[in-house]
């Protein structure tokens, strides 16, 4: 009989953001499914919005190796306060309109690394990254909201991904606008991003997970490291 051919290992390991969490089902497979980082978000619009006691109940008895990422747009102190008092949070992810300087006055209150989101639409916009390079810790490509939204991102829309061709990030970023279970591999193949971030993609309804979509997200994923 021919030898069986041998499995390819992975190359690289790809991290996973599951963010919008609001139950702990949901939390449960995304940890099952081999999630690298959970969010919460505090922002009161949002259909996933939490508040800091709920995220801490979701957040307290999670395995040290999973990171904790709390989403905030625009947070002034009494809200980083109140949900820093609740909740341990690994990764602050800032999805406003923060200047490098709120992000280096962030980062020194709270001692913790900060995700910059920036909406991309033009190769222009990917100018931002340089700008945010000495301030913040990671950048977050997203799509940007459609005009008129009460929120900047979780709308479930891909920018165009050609738009990356030849650019390299001075931090390390993860990739985010409209991801599902089935884009995702063709996302990476098209970005070579180095980690992947995903809400609307791995919903049943707007602010309700589904654990089927989050363990096929993940697997996706996983099978796209071999390529
Ligand atoms: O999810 C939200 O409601 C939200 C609100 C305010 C800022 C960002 C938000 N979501 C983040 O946007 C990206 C992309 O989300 P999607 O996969 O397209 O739904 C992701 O980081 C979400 O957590």
């Amino acid at each position: 009989m021919p030898p069986r051919p041998a499995k390819r290992p992975p190359t690289r390991h790809i991290e996973i953001k599951i963010c919008g969490l609001t139950d702990v089902d949901a939390v449960d497979a995304a940890v099952a499914a081999g999630a690298d980082w959970l969010g919460a978000v505090f922002f009161p619009p949002s259909p996933r919005a939490v508040t800091a006691e709920e995220a801490a109940d979701l957040f307290d008895a999670l395995p040290d190796d999973i990171g904790t990422v709390g989403l905030f747009v625009d947070p002034d102190e009494a809200l980083l306060d109140h949900v820093l008092n609740h909740v341990r949070l690994d990764l602050i992810q800032l999805h406003g309109r923060e200047s490098p300087e709120r992000i280096d006055a962030i980062r020194l209150d709270y001692g913790l690394p900060v995700m910059k989101a920036l909406g991309v639409s033009t190769p222009a916009d990917l100018e931002a990254a340089t700008v945010y390079a000495d301030h913040a810790d990671r950048l977050l490509l997203d799509a940007k909201p459609p005009a008129g939204s009460d929120r900047p991102g979780g709308h479930a829309t891909a920018f165009d991904w050609s738009i990356l061709a030849g650019w390299h990030s001075p931090l390390p970023w993860m990739l985010a606008g409209g991801l599902t279970p089935v884009t995702v591999a063709e996302a990476i193949r098209a970005t070579g991003a180095p980690g992947v971030d995903v809400s609307s993609g791995v919903e049943r309804a707007k602010g309700r997970k589904d654990a089927a979509l989050i363990e096929r997200f993940c697997a996706a994923v996983r099978a796209a490291e071999g390529e």
